[in-house]
């Protein structure tokens, strides 16, 4: 299968080598020098240093004239951007032949008249001729590289492009389960980043293992209400892209979402926070989208709410737990 991967971030990169043993996989990379760099030196190491690619993956830079050869050629066009890229790679993707998939978990930034918007949203706003879907699922790029064993999901309402991403992935060390609930699996993916920057920041706190547990929990009801308002189906957030992501974001230390946690209960402001990552944490961009999305269908989602306070700088982490704490008792739904 020929499969064009854009997007040489962690999870781009680390997705691509996993596939190039058994496809005929190109990484198309943003950045001419790190194109080059990977090619050579055949390790990204800006930004997935340590792991050697696999010697069949076919490196090279993005281009405007690559661009339609590419994508005119291949079977299965993966974008590898965070959310902030996927709106402007689906519009040069829109009359692509091939089978369409992104990787990207969160919520766009809100546009000029509507909140931001998740990628099967944009996508029937740019693109909807396209047959495509998500990649999505617990999966940190670190340990897929590594070849450890790891289950996907591959989202979409079309048959053929859940088919497509199954023979795409589906390996040795990776399963990959199909799910026609594009929605469900989207709403899981965005909203574990946000609950991942609360745990982190319960757990950088000293809050004790009680605590966790309860934000995993408190927070998986107010993804599962935040995706039945939208349209998902409930189960869905039992699953690999609800709570098994979930789960792994907000407990596993590879998480960078939860590494922000980390730090704000440090101390740290929040651009220093994220400066010291390196790498994109989706929950900070999309903390926001998911509490006014959730206003605007009468949904309560207090932990969410508390760290979009905590993001704004309106509360202290001790202010944001009080808050918490010092709600009424309520029923558990
Ligand atoms: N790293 C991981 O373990 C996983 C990441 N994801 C998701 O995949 C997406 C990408 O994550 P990573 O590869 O980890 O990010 P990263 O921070 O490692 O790399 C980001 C890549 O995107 C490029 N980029 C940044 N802004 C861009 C823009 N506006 N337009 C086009 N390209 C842009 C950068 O040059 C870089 O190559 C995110 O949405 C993330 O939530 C999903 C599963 C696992
Ligand atoms: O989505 C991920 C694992 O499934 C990666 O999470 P972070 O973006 O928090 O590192």
């Amino acid at each position: 299968m020929k499969i064009a991967i854009f997007g040489a971030g962690a999870w781009g990169t680390a997705l691509a080598s996993a596939a190039a043993a058994r496809h005929d996989v190109t990484l198309v990379a943003r950045d001419a020098q790190q194109a080059q760099a990977m090619q050579s030196s055949r390790e990204n190491q800006r930004y997935l240093a340590g792991v050697a690619l696999a010697p069949q993956l076919n490196v090279v830079a993005q281009s405007t004239a690559l661009m339609p050869e590419l994508a005119g050629s291949c079977e299965l066009a993966v974008i590898a951007t965070p959310m902030a890229g996927l709106r402007q790679k689906l519009i040069e993707l829109q009359d692509c032949p091939a089978t369409v998939a992104w990787l990207c978990k969160g919520f766009e930034l809100p546009q000029q008249g509507h909140d931001g918007l998740l990628g099967h949203e944009i996508r029937a706003q740019v693109a909807p001729r396209l047959q495509a879907g998500v990649l999505s699922g617990p999966s940190f790029a670190l340990e897929v590289a590594r070849g450890q064993p790891t289950a996907l999901v591959a989202a979409s309402s079309e048959r053929a492009v859940r088919e497509a991403l199954v023979r795409a992935f589906h390996g040795a060390n990776v399963r990959v389960y199909a799910n026609d609930d594009l929605v469900g699996v989207e709403v899981g993916g965005a909203v574990k980043n946000v609950l991942a920057i609360a745990t982190g920041l319960c757990d950088g706190l000293g809050l004790g293992l009680n605590a966790r547990a309860a934000l995993i929990t408190r927070g998986l009801a107010e993804m599962t209400r935040l995706g039945i308002a939208l349209g998902a189906r409930a189960e869905t957030f039992m699953g690999l892209s609800g709570l098994g992501d979930l789960v792994l974001t907000a407990t596993g230390d590879l998480s960078r979402n939860r590494q922000v946690g980390l730090a704000l209960a440090k101390g740290q402001t929040l651009d220093q926070a994220v400066a010291s990552l390196g790498h994109v944490a989706e929950g900070v961009n999309s903390a926001r989208t998911v509490v006014a999305r959730a206003l605007a269908l009468g949904v309560d989602m207090p932990i969410a709410s508390g760290v979009v306070a905590l993001l704004d700088g309106a509360v202290t982490p001790a202010q944001a737990l009080a808050a918490l704490m010092g709600r009424g008792p309520a029923a558990e739904a």
